[in-house]
């Protein structure tokens, strides 16, 4: 273990953790170049929605040279390296859409995308933790964190969208900072039993969770949802659970069985895991093992955090045996503000795949041989999710259990005051 988080005596600090003060799960300053021996791979990476726009992605990574990745030293270059193999990566799978998908990932790709992933214990596929959180750089250095001054390193094809797509999911998490901040703050105050402290720190997180839905909403204006549903949407798919490709893929040169892995998606953002865990949402059955196999696409150490959480005295049975108005209403707007930004979610997916999918189908009944954006969608993945399951099912599975830890009225609670069940 990375840090001292399960232990009563010692503070628990979210810097062992590599969460910054600033920035959250948010790689800090990530490079934005190799060191000149991966230059092979930068040059091709830097034009992947080219390449693919011409069909030539392919040809130019079957060309590409079999670079040792042993000259990869620190974190950041590691984390860019895993960011430019996992574009090409889904370039190379995804380029002919899902007619023409590939069994094998050349050796050339494989075995250093392979080596790579295991130092950073990140499976060998494009991850939240790439393309979002390492995958950023401001415009002027010393301008602000927003939308306008902000760009993506690497990118793949649905231009301004694809754009828009991974930096409203870097606003998200950065409107999550304060809340993370306070995490500290709420565990030790249950340890310590400082009622006043937790019930402070408890708004502080709620604001944040709202904050975090507002920065969603940005989503309406950066990101169209027929460029999402018809371009973008493939080059984040996986193979696993993806019936286009049910055999999986075989990185060549790592072993000869094919392997399966899911495609990015932001259930692999580590944020509500850790406020699920704080709050003490539990997900069991299908939803559950789903979300539980996403902790295996983030960065170990952010998945240790989120363990060493779920392992602290239970913060819901503290207010509830406090029952203490202040604070019993500090932690049922965090539950109520969770629950929003599940339901606020529900709606982007919905106007984002739920409606698309079923215009795709409605156009392609109609016209068979139509040429519509959202017509050319992959008709495999429809309306399914990384998981394979139905979408909104499956987000409202886990909209609803998020429900279950509100509190229970106690005796003593004023009975003319808020009812905090809902
Ligand atoms: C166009 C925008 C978006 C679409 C279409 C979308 C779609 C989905 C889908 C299909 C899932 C189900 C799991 C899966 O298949 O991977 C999911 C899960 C999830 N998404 Fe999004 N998403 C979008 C934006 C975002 C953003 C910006 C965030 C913020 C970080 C986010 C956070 C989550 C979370 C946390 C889950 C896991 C379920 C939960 O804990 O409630 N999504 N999303």
């Amino acid at each position: 273990m990375t840090a001292a988080g399960t232990n009563p005596d010692t503070a628990f600090s979210l810097d062992s953790y590599h969460v910054s003060e600033e920035l959250g799960f948010i790689l800090p300053q990530p490079l934005k170049e190799l060191p000149p021996y991966y230059q092979p791979w930068m040059d091709i990476a830097l034009r992947v929605p080219e390449l693919l726009e011409a069909h030539q992605l392919r040809d130019h990574i079957n060309k590409m040279p079999l670079l040792c990745s042993s000259f990869l030293q620190k974190h950041r270059e590691l984390r860019l390296a895993h960011l430019a193999l996992g574009v090409m990566t889904m370039g190379y799978v995804w380029q002919e859409g899902e007619k023409d998908t590939v069994e094998i990932l050349p050796r050339n790709l494989a075995v250093p995308y392979w080596e790579v992933s295991q130092l950073l214990g990140l499976p060998p596929i494009l991850t939240h933790a790439d393309a979002a959180l390492a995958n950023w750089k401001k415009k002027d250095p010393e301008g602000p964190f927003d939308m306008n001054n902000l760009e993506l390193l690497l990118t793949l094809p649905g231009d301004d969208s694809i754009q828009g797509f991974f930096l409203v999911t870097l606003l998200v998490e950065l409107a999550a900072v304060p809340a993370l901040r306070n995490i500290p703050t709420v565990i030790k105050s249950v340890r310590s039993g400082d009622c006043e402290a937790l019930a402070r720190a408890l708004e502080v997180i709620s604001q944040s969770l709202q904050d975090m839905t507002d920065a969603l909403k940005l989503i309406h204006d950066y990101v169209n949802p027929s460029v999402f549903y018809g371009t973008i949407r493939i080059y984040l798919s996986g193979w696993k659970d993806n019936p286009i490709m049910p055999n999986g893929l075989i990185y060549e040169g790592v072993q000869t069985a094919a392997m399966e892995f899911s495609g990015g998606s932001a259930a692999q953002s580590s944020l509500l895991h850790c406020f699920d865990e704080l709050l003490g949402v539990r997900h069991v059955k299908s939803s559950g093992r789903f979300l539980t196999r996403m902790r295996n696409y983030m960065p170990p150490v952010h998945k240790e955090l989120i363990q060493d959480i779920s392992m602290q005295p239970s913060l819901r049975d503290f207010v509830q045996q406090q029952a203490c108005e202040k604070l019993s209403l500090a932690f049922h707007h965090c539950v109520t503000k969770l629950l929003h930004f599940r339901s606020y979610h529900i709606n982007v997916v919905s106007r984002f795949i739920t409606v698309p999918s079923a215009r795709a189908r409605q156009l392609r009944e109609q016209r068979p041989d139509g040429k519509s954006n959202i017509s050319k969608a992959p008709i495999g993945l429809e309306e399914r999710g990384t998981g394979g399951s139905s979408v909104i099912s499956f987000l409202k599975t886990v909209r609803d259990q998020t429900k279950s830890v509100f509190l229970l009225p106690t005796p003593s609670r004023d009975k003319s005051k808020t009812n905090l069940q809902h």
